[in-house]
Order: structure tokens, then C-alpha cells, then sequence
């Protein structure tokens, strides 16, 4: 994992649009996986404050969203098919036919199953992360399994307590989702995942120091050969202490 402590979110927002900046720009036909939650959103403003100003050209880029709530009316603005939208999408030129978030049509099995097929023939070149505070990457709880592939989950009561914010009572906050497996985040070939502030501090030694383990599902990404770890010093305060 390579490691990257910087002096600020603004600096690591930088460092993380000016890769996928470059990634496009490199590969016009770029399959970028995102995340959402609010660690993405400085990235998402500068990477369309550039398209604004540079035109950096998205049109054959496809855009694959690690995750997304079950149960929410379509078109909920916490649903994160319209935080995509509303945070990135509609300020670059995507073309939505490229756009893939996964959702339920059908049943849960046919749904995981469309969208893992879909990740199969569209392999992040890179793909961004943030992190729970309890470990979790996507959706994907403390408890999942390394080989696991897109599948439905019941949300870890801290992970809707920490998501809570979002909407007007913490009874909104949907039970379920459905989000990549570990497998599948595994299989991008470059990974950026981005922690600030001292609630992942915790998370963000364990996954760095620890073993790997389910109990930890970040901690999987120390099977990856291509990582980059950008962290503000609250993040990483247990790394710098020890
Ligand atoms: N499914 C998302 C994750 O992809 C995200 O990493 C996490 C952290 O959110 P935040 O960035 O708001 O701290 O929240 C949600 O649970």
C-alpha cells in the first residue's frame, strides 16, 4: 500500500482528482469505479470544475458506483444514484448510457447477478473508496467474505447511525443495500481510497497494521498490489503515534 499523508483534505482532493484527471485524459475510454458518502465530494467538485474549465471529455468513459440503498422511492435524493447525479454526473459530459449503479430489478439474485456481470466486462481502471468508520468498503460490512461478489446486505447499525445525517430521522435510513462484493473491488486494477478525520482513525490503523480479516473488510485491500492511501493526519494519528 503506498501511504500518502497529506496537510489537508484540500491537498488530498487535489491529488486524487489530478489521477483521475489523468486517467481519462490517458484512456478516453476509461471504466472509473466511484463511491460515495461525503469523502468523495471535493474530488467530484474539482474533477467537474476542470471538465468546466479544461473540458477534460468524459463521453466514452463508463462509470461503474460501488453501491446503493434498497428500498428508497426512485428518485429519493439520498438514493446515491441521484448524489451521483447531483455531485458529479450532471456537471461532466457522461454519457448516461455508460453510467452503471447497481439496483434492484427483479429479484435480489437476478439484480446482484446483472450487475456482477456487468463488472465483469467493465473493470475499474481505477477505482475510489472511502471507508466506514467501523471498516466497511461499498457496503460491505464487517463479515464479508474476501471472494464475495455483488450481493444484497443488511446495514451495521453504526454505518445508518453514521449515515443518519443525511436524512431528516435515523427511521429513514434504509436497513438494506447492494453493493460490490470484496472480490469485485479486488479486481480493479488501481485503487485509491480516501480517509480523513479522527472517527476513521481507528479503522484506518487496523486496515494498514492488522491482519487481514473479515472483521475488518478494508483490511482485504493488503491483497492488492496497487493501492494508494491518502489520509489526512487525523486519519492517520495511530499511524504517526506508534
Ligand atoms: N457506502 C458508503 C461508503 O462507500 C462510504 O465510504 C462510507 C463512508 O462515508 P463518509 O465518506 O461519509 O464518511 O459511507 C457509506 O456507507
Amino acid at each position: 500500500m503506498n501511504i500518502h499523508i497529506l496537510r489537508s483534505k484540500a491537498e488530498i482532493d487535489r491529488a486524487v482528482a489530478d489521477l483521475f484527471i489523468e486517467q481519462v485524459k490517458a484512456n478516453p475510454n476509461s471504466v472509473l469505479g466511484l463511491a460515495t458518502g461525503s469523502t468523495p465530494l471535493g474530488v467530484y467538485a474539482l474533477l467537474a470544475k476542470d471538465h468546466k474549465e479544461n473540458h477534460t471529455d468524459y463521453h466514452n468513459v463508463t462509470t461503474v458506483n460501488l453501491d446503493e440503498y434498497i428500498g428508497l422511492p426512485d428518485g429519493h435524493p439520498e438514493s446515491y444514484k441521484e448524489f451521483m447525479k447531483r455531485n458529479l454526473f450532471n456537471h461532466i459530459n457522461v454519457d448516461f448510457n455508460r453510467v452503471h449503479i447497481p439496483s434492484i430489478q427483479g429479484t435480489y439474485e437476478e439484480s446482484c447477478k446483472a450487475y456482477n456481470d456487468l463488472l465483469n466486462q467493465f473493470v475499474p481502471d481505477i477505482q475510489l473508496l472511502g471507508i466506514g468508520a467501523n471498516g466497511h468498503i461499498g457496503f460491505n460490512e464487517p463479515g464479508t467474505k474476501a471472494d464475495s461478489k455483488t450481493h444484497t446486505v443488511l446495514l451495521a447499525e453504526k454505518t445508518r447511525l453514521d449515515n443518519a445525517r443525511f436524512f431528516n430521522h435515523i427511521d429513514e435510513v434504509p436497513t438494506h443495500a447492494i453493493t460490490m462484493g470484496i472480490q469485485n473491488i479486488l479486481d480493479a486494477k488501481r485503487i485509491v481510497l480516501i480517509a480523513t478525520g479522527a472517527s476513521k482513525a481507528d479503522a484506518i490503523y487496523k486496515m494498514i497494521t492488522g491482519e487481514i480479516t473479515e472483521s475488518l473488510p478494508a483490511s482485504f485491500l493488503q491483497k492488492h498490489s496497487n493501492v494508494d492511501i491518502f489520509l489526512d493526519k487525523e486519519a492517520a494519528k495511530l499511524l504517526l503515534k506508534k
